[in-house]
Parts: C-alpha cells; sequence; structure tokens
C-alpha cells in the first residue's frame, strides 16, 4: 500500500515524499516583496525534507492583500525576489509552490496577531471589493463595494496575470485560493452573494467567478505543471456551501484542467464555534470527495502525528498530507517523520551538509 515516504508525481513532478507545508500567511512583507524571513521560513522547510512547499497566501493586487503586509505577486518587480526563494526551496529537494489569492471583502486587515480588524481608509486601509456590499462581521465590519462586471473582469486578468509571473519566477506547482471567506468563496456562498446578474443566485451562477478564473489561469499554467485549488467544501451554516454542491464543482473544475483539490472549510462566517475540532477531522469529507470524483486530494487541520499522516495514506484517503501548525513548530517534521515511522532515512532527506548530523 502507499505510505507517506513514498514518491508522488502529479503531471511531470516528483515529490519525494507526501508532505506538502500549507501556505501560511506570514504578513512580513513591505509591498508584497518577500524578504529574507520568507527565505528562511520556507527555505528550512525545504531543507527540513518537505516534499513540497507552497508558499503563503501571495495577492493578485495590492487591494487584494489580506493586510498591508500580505505577500503580493502583483507587478513584475516581485518576480526575482521569488525566483531566489522557489530556486533554493528546488535546490534542496523540494517542489516549489505558491498560493495566489484575493481577499475580497477580508483585505484591509490587520495582522492576526495585531486582531486582524479593519483598517480605516483614513489609516492606511483601502476601500474593499466583494460579490455584494455585505460585511463579513465582527471586526471585519467594513461593508465592501458591490463588485461591478468590469471590477470582476479585471480581477479575472489579476488573477492570470499572477499565474504568468508565478510561472516566470520558477515556480513548479500553483494552488488558487478559493477558501476561507475570501474573494472567490465569497462569490461561491449564498451568505456572502446576493447579487441578481448572472453571478448570483442559482449554483451556477456562483460557480461562474471560480470557473471562469480557473480556466483563465490553465490557459496561462502550462500543462504539465500541477494546477490546484484551495476550496471551503463547507460554511458549516444552514444556508451557506454544501459538501454536495462542492463535489458538483470540484467534478466541474476535474473537467476544466484541475490536477488536485486541497480540501478545507468555513470562514465564510466569524462564528467557527460549530466547528468539530479533532485530530484530522477534515480528512473523512475529502475522502469522499477523493473517492466520488477521483482526483488527487489533500486537506490540513490538525495533522499532526507521524502516524496520523501515514494512515490517511495507506488507508488511500488523501494522496498527500498538507501541513501548517506543525511544520510551524518544527520545520524538520519529515525528518523525525522518517524516524519515527521507520519508513526512510532523515539523512536522505537532510542536505548534505548536515549528513554527519544522523
Ligand atoms: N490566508 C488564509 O487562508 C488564512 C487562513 N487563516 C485561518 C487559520 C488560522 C489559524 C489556523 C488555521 C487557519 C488565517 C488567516 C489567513
Amino acid at each position: 500500500s502507499l505510505s507517506l515516504f513514498d514518491d508522488f508525481q502529479l503531471k511531470d513532478v516528483t515529490m519525494r515524499n507526501r508532505i506538502a507545508v500549507s501556505p501560511m500567511c506570514m504578513y512580513s512583507s513591505e509591498d508584497g516583496f518577500p524578504t529574507d524571513w520568507h527565505l528562511v521560513h520556507l527555505g528550512s522547510r525545504a531543507v527540513g525534507g518537505a516534499g513540497l512547499v507552497i508558499v503563503e497566501a501571495t495577492a493578485v493586487s495590492r487591494d487584494g492583500r489580506i493586510s498591508p503586509a500580505d505577500s503580493g505577486i502583483y507587478t513584475d518587480d516581485h518576480i526575482e525576489p521569488f525566483a531566489r526563494i522557489a530556486r533554493f526551496m528546488q535546490q534542496h529537494g523540494a517542489v516549489s509552490g505558491i498560493q495566489i489569492a484575493h481577499a475580497g471583502r477580508k483585505a484591509s486587515s490587520k495582522k492576526s496577531w495585531e486582531g486582524g480588524a479593519h483598517i480605516d481608509t483614513s489609516d492606511g486601509g483601502w476601500e474593499t471589493i466583494a460579490p455584494s456590499a455585505i460585511a463579513f462581521g465582527g471586526k471585519l465590519d467594513k461593508v465592501p463595494n458591490a463588485m461591478t462586471l468590469d471590477d470582476i473582469a479585471r480581477v479575472k486578468q489579476d488573477f492570470v496575470a499572477a499565474a504568468e509571473r508565478s510561472l516566470a519566477a520558477g515556480f513548479q506547482w500553483l494552488q488558487v485560493h478559493f477558501a476561507h471567506g475570501y474573494l472567490a468563496h465569497e462569490f461561491y456562498s449564498p451568505l456572502s452573494n446576493t447579487r441578481t446578474d448572472q453571478y448570483g443566485g442559482s449554483f451556477e451562477n456562483r460557480i461562474r467567478f471560480m470557473m471562469e478564473t480557473f480556466e483563465a489561469v490553465r490557459e496561462v499554467w502550462p500543462q504539465r505543471l500541477p494546477l490546484t485549488v484551495r476550496l471551503s467544501v463547507t460554511d458549516w451554516v444552514k444556508g451557506g456551501v454544501t459538501l454536495e454542491e462542492s463535489i458538483e464543482l470540484i467534478r466541474r473544475l476535474k473537467s476544466a484542467g484541475l490536477d488536485m483539490i486541497d480540501v478545507s472549510h468555513g470562514m465564510i462566517v466569524p462564528d467557527h464555534s460549530n466547528v468539530p475540532a479533532e485530530p484530522g477531522f477534515m480528512i473523512p469529507d475529502a475522502a469522499r470527495i477523493r473517492r466520488d470524483v477521483d482526483i488527487a486530494t489533500t486537506t490540513s487541520w490538525m495533522i499532526n502525528s507521524p502516524e496520523q499522516a501515514e494512515r490517511a495514506i495507506q488507508k488511500e484517503q488523501l494522496d498527500m498530507v498538507t501541513l501548517g501548525r506543525a511544520m510551524l513548530r518544527d520545520p524538520y517534521w519529515p525528518c523525525h517523520a522518517a524516524e519515527k515511522l521507520g519508513t526512510a532515512k532523515a539523512s536522505d532527506l537532510l542536505p548534505i551538509q548536515y549528513a554527519r548530523a544522523v
């Protein structure tokens, strides 16, 4: 049976194991530019043995950033700083990935450790856009401007340009952010989208922005490289998106050329007290999607132990595990997992400079 430390090939890209570092916001950029922090943060997780390292949610436009400190790839000047990071990760055996994103009505907010509230336009914040003029709520109470058809066309083009820049920077793996209550999810969910034009109302209309954006990105992203999507498959709320709807959406994305789905959830409303919070709680839904749609599948959320990860791969619930906080705590998680499971050698994962260490 499959194992965590088996190779994983998707299109022309082969990962040395089935362990990915989740895209995690660092809120450490100035005008979108990655810094030494990003080189060390991401580089060390490539050195630590991950099969794939995905750069955090990187904004497709200045106003699409969650916070003023978000990374961005909205100008050609961003390409080389990211290229340096992609090169380093690949030189140390990891596949280099990047997630491109637009924050929608959650944009113009403070860093998470500064409370995450909206920033007033008088305080360096900016006007936000979304499918409808409905605020997220809580401390993100800014009412966004409902997008015109011109706005929609511009943002789709911003995603295409961001994909082209990601390719130019040398990334091998692209993830489009359709989850976590950001712009694309705001079109998908009836809780945030009350439009009466062709982008709102019916399921077809609510997925239109995602389908058009995905198809446009697929056009410019080479067929030989993996193109993936992170999707909130359920809103956990009555009247929100459901797993059944999401399975149909993923089927259509697969027909449009989706190579892998990264199954996430929620964040379209401020309250998540009803969300189950036990280890690996998204794995069963991910396994159902993998089977029903027959598509390469990964998920994250409270996957912490090597045994738990190994079991999800062996039972063919997932093709790859995506680790977030576990990787923040331990960049060498893959090496430590190899030692604990005994199914791979840390010395095969570590760079030659560290070979004498194990
Ligand atoms: N860009 C994203 O998708 C983000 C997801 N977050 C939710 C989250 C917070 C903590 C733990 C897991 C997920 C945090 C803010 C940025």
